[in-house]
């Protein structure tokens, strides 16, 4: 699935539209974390570097499976 909870109510689903945070996978030796932000109200979810990550490296999160 590319779903992800962001609250209790609501999920994002990746699925039929997205940004390029889509194609992340996951690892559970990440080189990003994820962040849920309230911006004007709204819930969003960041992506942030855990470390340096290099031109062409693949960016991972751990998404808790
Ligand atoms: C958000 S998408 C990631 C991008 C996806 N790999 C693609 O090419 O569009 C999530 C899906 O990618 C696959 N995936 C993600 N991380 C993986 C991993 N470490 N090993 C195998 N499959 C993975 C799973 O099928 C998962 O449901």
């Amino acid at each position: 699935t590319y779903l992800f909870n962001l609250n209790a109510a609501q999920v994002v689903d990746a699925c039929p539209k997205g940004n390029m945070s889509r194609f992340a996978n996951h690892s559970d030796k990440a080189n990003c974390d994820t962040k849920i932000m309230t911006v004007r109200g709204d819930q969003h979810i960041g992506l942030y570097a855990k470390e340096r990550i290099g031109r062409g490296e693949e960016i991972f999160f751990n998404y808790r499976w």
